[in-house]
């Protein structure tokens, strides 16, 4: 039987996002004619980015809760009851065959329910850190695919399987060449180009020092690609030239991580699965601003295999300049840390979380 219909859940921000859609085009690959369909939260980035991919969505009426006491906290258990009604709507009528939850809170109400009924379950787990929605449904799952070491200090042990993080793959093996992307973002072919990511929101900081060394970045004759998130794209657009080309978010990320000679990144979950993949030199500068600092724990994991090199928020106006010259300069090092992130790379990571999803349907 391959008429499977699976459920994928997740979403909030690319990073819950990316992988759902990873394992959907795993799924679909496997079982041509399976029937998939996502659900989201209303009003966030899966609502526009999964049908693109070409998967349908619902969105709950859900959102998370503010540390603070807002009127928007009041709503929250309305929110809630809310969703699990839909989300109890959705499973009767479509009832899938598994359901698979890439955090966010969009997937709590959809796989709490789903596991009530009985519904094979598994979540999938980016970070170091596992993240509150994952950590409330744990207990109710069937399997838990992790991509670092330790998890068990979040999850039953015996649910725990090591798998890594679903790259989308037109990602892992990146087939465009480089004339075809610099052409993409009318770049000039001769000169060296450095790819700015602030995560899929894009980051203040990172949009800041951007914007103060651009003068600097002349110096080394370097072009760029700089997504500066759609929430800042007003205030930098102008300067958008014809050697920076500022975005509000990159559709074709495989075309950018095939233009580009040096990175710099975020290190969210996402970015480093993939840029590990990609193996070009990348300068971190980890979010300050997520759950235990996961984002340093990240970046510090790939520092510690000399594979890519961090420098922190408070220490950019120090380090940064330095930091900089030092690698633009030492192709031998460039080189270094190419091979070295390469090697951390998992790119199977999306056919064994799916080879898991078989195991719980009895296959495999
Ligand atoms: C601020 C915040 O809460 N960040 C979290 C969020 O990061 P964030 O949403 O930034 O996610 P990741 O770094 O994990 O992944 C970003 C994804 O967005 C894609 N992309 C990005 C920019 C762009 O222009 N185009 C594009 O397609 C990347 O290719 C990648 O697939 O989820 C991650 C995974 O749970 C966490 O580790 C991060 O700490």
């Amino acid at each position: 039987m391959d008429n499977y219909r699976f459920i994928l859940s997740g979403g909030g921000t690319g990073g819950h996002i990316y992988p759902a859609i990873a394992i959907a085009n795993e799924l679909k690959e496997r079982f041509p004619d399976a029937e998939i369909l996502f659900v989201g939260a209303k009003d966030r980035m899966e609502m526009e980015k999964v049908p693109q991919a070409g998967y349908k969505i619902e969105g709950l009426w859900i959102s998370g809760v503010q540390r603070k006491l807002t009127p928007k906290n009041l709503m929250f258990p309305l929110k809630v009851i809310s969703s699990l009604v839909r989300s109890a709507s959705i499973l009767n009528k479509f009832k899938p065959h598994a359901v698979i939850g890439t955090g966010g809170f969009a997937s709590g109400p959809l796989l709490k329910v789903a596991s009530v009924k009985g519904i094979p379950c598994l979540i999938q787990e980016q970070n170091s850190y596992a993240g509150i929605t994952n950590k409330l449904l744990a207990d109710k799952v069937k399997k838990i695919c992790v991509a670092y070491e330790g998890m068990d200090k979040f999850f039953p042990k015996d649910k725990i399987v090591k798998t890594g993080n679903p790259v989308r793959s037109d990602l892992i093996s990146l087939s465009e060449n480089r004339d075809n992307a610099m052409q993409f973002f009318n770049l000039d072919m001769d000169k060296p180009t450095l790819l700015v990511l602030g995560g899929s929101l894009g980051a203040r900081r990172i949009n800041e020092l951007i914007e103060d060394k651009l003068s600097f970045f002349k110096t080394f004759g370097l072009q760029l690609i700089w997504q500066c998130g759609k929430l800042y794209y007003e205030e930098y657009k102008k300067y958008d030239s014809e050697e920076v080309k500022v975005y509000p978010f990159i559709n074709r990320m495989d075309f950018a991580y095939t233009a580009t000679d040096m990175i710099i990144s975020r290190s969210g979950a996402g970015a480093v699965s993939e840029l590990s993949i990609v193996g070009k030199p990348v300068i971190f500068i980890p979010s300050p601003n997520v759950a235990e600092d996961h984002q340093t724990k990240n970046a510090k994991a790939l520092v510690a295999e000399n594979a890519a090199v961090m420098i922190a928020e408070r220490d950019l106006d120090t380090e940064f300049e330095e930091d900089f010259t030092d690698l633009m300069l030492t192709k031998n090092r460039q080189q270094e840390l190419s091979d070295n992130i390469k090697r951390m790379s998992l790119p199977d990571a999306t056919k064994r979380i799916v080879d898991e999803i078989e195991k719980m349907l009895g296959k495999g």
